[in-house]
């Protein structure tokens, strides 16, 4: 070694040994932030999302960042002596509503972990290889996250519109969420595809801008592209298979259905939710023969997953469809073609919502008189 290699060394393990304290403060601070962030995500997944899974992988990375913060980093604190605690950003005094509160949380937790990973490195070698890893678990935690919040969303969902190419089409779309829509499928059998992606980017903005889910008709390349919540498959489309590869584990799929082998193929495959039609005659796919009713009941007795009767069906048929077991309906012309369409959302939400408590007058009425069709009426 040269002189100057060794007075190099010498200089840089003084430079050390005086970051010493900072360092133990960097990393009792940054341990504080990753935990404090990852306990808000946890009541969230406890109380909010009552899952179990999500809750218990926070409370494990918490005891877990909780093993690393020793008494010696924790006696390196000094509040008095940190200019930060008096330095606060507008952002975090906003919070408008649950999604800015995780996102922000996520953000902190994953810089905590960053800044631990980085500084760690200094203080103890296992340090960084070990934050580094925990910081991949909190985005895997995130996008787990995501995706609880999209099946809940899909479960809850009780009308699922399909658009039909129209230039109102944005206007309809916003109309309909506005009367309670969750659920948008956009379907463009016409436009060129630039079109079609800048309206999809669009779209997809509106629908997350009211909460609600945005579904691709056919394509898992504009579904990628627009970061859109999933994609809705038929029989002469992309086998699922590889549309769960291409956008993962955490989007929704959903597949068209017209008869019991379809169906049962779709659980199989491992389908999300299953189109049921279509029930009756349509225009918008014309040419089409209908599953019709039986088929309606065979999927209220078979599904175990979410299911949207479609096909023909509108306010005049409506009662009809959920007599035969529906809970779920998708529709298109009876939202885009209407002069109104918010109201017809409404109508249609309010007959829909109305199933739980009429299934369970319908079970109470049968058992004390042997029969009920109280839901046609
Ligand atoms: C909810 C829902 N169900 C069925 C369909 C029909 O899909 P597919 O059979 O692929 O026909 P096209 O819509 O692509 O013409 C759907 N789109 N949505
Ligand atoms: C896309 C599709 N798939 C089965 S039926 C159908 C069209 C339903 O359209 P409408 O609600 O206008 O009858
Ligand atoms: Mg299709």
């Amino acid at each position: 070694m040269s002189d100057k290699d060794s007075g190099l060394e010498k200089q840089s393990a003084l430079v050390s040994l005086k970051a010493q304290p900072a360092v133990r403060r960097i990393l009792d601070a940054n341990l504080d932030r990753a935990r404090e962030g990852l306990r808000i995500i946890e009541e969230w997944c406890r109380f909010g999302l009552e899952s179990q899974s999500l809750a218990s992988e926070c409370k494990q990375l918490r005891q877990e960042l909780g093993s690393w913060h020793s008494p010696e980093l924790r006696s390196a604190r000094n509040t008095s002596g940190d200019p930060g605690t008096s330095l606060t950003h507008e952002q975090e005094e906003e919070r408008d509503n649950l999604a800015d509160v995780l996102t922000a949380n996520f953000c902190r937790i994953e810089e905590a972990l960053r800044v631990l990973e980085e500084y760690g490195k200094i203080y103890n070698r296992q340090m960084g290889a070990s934050f580094k890893q925990m910081r991949y678990r909190v985005y895997q935690l995130e996008s787990a996250l995501l995706a609880y919040e999209r099946q809940q969303l899909l479960k809850q969902a009780r009308l699922y519109l399909v658009t039909s190419p129209s230039e109102n089409i944005y206007a309809i779309v916003e109309a309909a969420l506005q009367g309670g829509l969750t659920l948008v499928q956009y379907r463009d059998k016409d436009s060129n595809d630039c079109d079609r992606l800048r309206m999809a980017q669009k779209l997809c903005r509106l629908c997350h801008d009211y909460k609600a889910l945005f579904i691709i008709n056919d394509r898992v390349d504009l579904a990628l592209a627009v970061e859109a919540d999933g994609v809705h498959l038929g029989q002469q489309d992309v086998p699922l298979a590889l549309a769960r590869e291409l956008l993962g584990p955490h989007r929704i799929i959903g597949r068209s259905t017209t008869n019991s082998e379809e169906l049962q193929r779709a659980l199989l495959e491992g389908a999300d939710y299953i189109g049921v039609g279509p029930v009756y005659q349509t225009p918008t796919k014309a040419g089409k023969t209908p599953a019709g009713l039986d088929y309606v009941r065979y999927a209220a007795e078979n599904s175990p997953i979410p299911w949207f009767a479609i096909g023909g069906i509108d306010m005049s048929n409506l009662n009809e469809v959920i007599s035969g077991g529906a809970e779920r309906v998708a529709v298109v012309r009876a939202i885009c073609d209407a002069e109104q369409p918010t109201l017809v959302t409404q109508y249609f939400l309010s007959q829909l919502n109305r199933i739980d408590t009429l299934r369970a007058y319908q079970q109470r009425h049968s058992q004390s008189h042997g029969r009920s069709n109280y839901l046609a009426t």
